[in-house]
């Protein structure tokens, strides 16, 4: 499925937090504008849910996940509004049973060779790296790359406009997430143009 997307899409992923219902649709609209259609909205606060289902109807050229799952329940709402793909910030049992099921595209959040193991032996070959810059960055990921070469990460946490780059430039990251596309002060200042400016300059 992200290979598909990917076509379409730039590889990248905003980690939105929705702390005003009312800026979701025109938030997305902003980044779409800007071809980030990628849209990782975090259940970090209570609109979450919300935002995926206002933005699925809204903005049909989004495609919209659901991240910050920390447990299996949390998928299961998040499936009902309609994320179309899912991101936690790690994995439990429950969880990874819950996506197997689900059979959808879900991204486990792994840190260490053992997790990457642990989740691949659970059948996700596509995995998200966090806290990726206090983890090691790019060094780490190129050397996760030696003995998994067939996984394809997606690194996030201390991601910003001068270093995302250089995480893409890695084969074994397929796409880069995080919350520097979607800034705090455009978000609340409603500042929609900034964001479209960011999403066209990444
Ligand atoms: O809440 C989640 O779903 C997470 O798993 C963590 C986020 O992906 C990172 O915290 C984003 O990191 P920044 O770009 O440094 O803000």
């Amino acid at each position: 499925m992200w290979d598909l997307w990917l076509e379409r899409a730039k590889p990248v992923m905003p980690v939105i937090v929705i702390d005003d219902l009312d800026t979701a649709v025109p938030m997305a609209q902003a980044l779409v504008a800007g071809g980030v259609r990628l849209l990782e909205v975090t259940l970090r606060t209570a609109h979450g849910l919300e935002a995926i289902k206002e933005i699925k109807n809204a903005v049909p050229e989004a495609i919209v996940g659901v991240g910050t799952v920390t447990s299996s329940k949390d998928l299961e709402n998040a499936l009902k509004e309609g994320a179309e793909f899912a991101v936690s910030p790690g994995f439990t049992r429950d969880i990874l049973a819950c996506a197997r099921e689900w059979g959808g595209p879900f991204l486990p959040g792994v840190l260490t060779p053992t997790e990457v193991m642990q989740v691949r032996d659970a059948g996700f070959m596509w995995q998200k790296f966090f806290p990726a810059a206090a983890a090691g960055g790019v060094d780490m990921l190129k050397s996760l790359g030696g003995p998994f070469a067939d996984v394809r990460f997606c690194p996030t946490g201390g991601i910003g406009p001068e270093t995302y780059h250089d995480y893409l430039a890695l084969k074994n990251v397929f796409a880069v997430g995080g919350s520097w596309l979607t800034p705090k002060e455009a978000m609340s200042a409603r500042n929609w143009q900034a964001i479209t400016t960011i999403a066209i300059a990444t």
